[in-house]
């Protein structure tokens, strides 16, 4: 793995002092999240133990409801566990969500429609009180990252949904946070757009040597994107398997068709299969 992240930080001309690779960046043990509603707590999280390594592309995979969202609304700190401990590069997820250690891109791309692309974009680096000729100019480079230049003075609602979620990723990278949490980004585009967005998302990874979490349905988009999958049960969410995927860095969409692939995908097919029986 190591290697792996050494070549891919010197082919995205990385900096010789780039930290090394493999340090944790995030760190959680024995997480239990329970919620309380009016019929009594309901635990939606169980005995989660999970590192996440610096530069790694970790998918969470899980039927509806079985806690993926809720753990990374927990590294976001939109959630707190009820027992347990994690740390966000080395701090608690409070105080790295108020040094903005990490970029959140929801389900739905959550863009004011009354906002240009390009003033959403600059939207975060405005709270942070960045000059304007910087914003503009972050807004510009992150935009074009991915591949919207031309496209900051139009509206959300004059661009695609992929588009608009093109968007919403590059608003979360505006600040340069080392962390990418995303929440299931692409879950409600066709396939088609999917596909492209995934091979984007890759290529956008390697450039930039972010560490990404990623929230997902699709057992083919876990395995096309990334270095390990993290397969949890129903409800409470449990972690039944983490895979580490063993396929060339360059990925391509073809990748999918090969013995490889589908070895990988077979085995997160058989740990979701394997959570359901624990379900019964
Ligand atoms: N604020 C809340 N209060 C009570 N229960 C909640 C709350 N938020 C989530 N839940 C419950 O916790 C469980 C986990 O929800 P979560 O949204 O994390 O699942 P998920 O795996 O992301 O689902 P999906 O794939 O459908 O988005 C669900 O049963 C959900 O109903």
């Amino acid at each position: 793995m190591s290697v792996m992240h050494a070549e891919r930080g010197a082919a995205a001309g990385m900096p010789a002092s780039a930290p090394a690779a493999g340090r944790p960046v995030i760190a959680i043990a024995g997480l239990s999240l329970d919620f309380t509603t009016r019929d009594g707590p309901v635990r939606a999280l169980a005995d989660i133990d999970l590192v996440v390594e610096e530069g790694a592309f970790v998918s969470l995979i899980g039927p509806s409801g079985c806690g993926k969202t809720t753990l990374l609304r927990v590294i976001a700190d939109l959630e707190q566990p009820s027992v347990g401990t994690i740390r966000v590069n080395g701090v608690s997820p409070r105080e790295a969500r108020l040094e903005r250690q990490y970029g959140y891109v929801f389900q739905a791309p959550a863009l004011y429609p009354w906002r240009t692309i390009e003033r959403n974009v600059m939207l975060p680096l405005e709270v942070m009180g960045v000059p304007k000729a910087e914003r503009r100019a972050r807004a510009e480079r992150y935009l074009a990252m991915v591949g919207l230049e031309g496209f900051g003075k139009r509206h959300p609602w004059q661009l695609s949904g992929g588009m608009q979620q093109r968007a919403s990723i590059a608003r979360a990278l505006s600040f340069d946070p080392k962390l990418l949490l995303m929440d299931e980004p692409f879950g409600a585009l066709d396939e088609i757009v999917r596909d492209q967005l995934n091979a984007q998302l890759l290529s956008l990874w390697a450039r930039t040597g972010k560490t990404v979490v990623f929230v997902t349905h699709s057992i083919p988009e876990a395995v096309f994107l990334s270095t390990r999958i993290v397969v949890m049960s129903p409800r409470p969410g449990r972690i039944l398997d983490v895979i580490d995927v063993d396929l060339p860095r360059d990925r391509t969409l073809d990748i999918r068709e090969t013995p490889e692939f589908l070895a990988v995908a077979h085995r997160v097919r058989e740990g979701l299969r394997a959570g359901r029986s624990y379900d019964d």
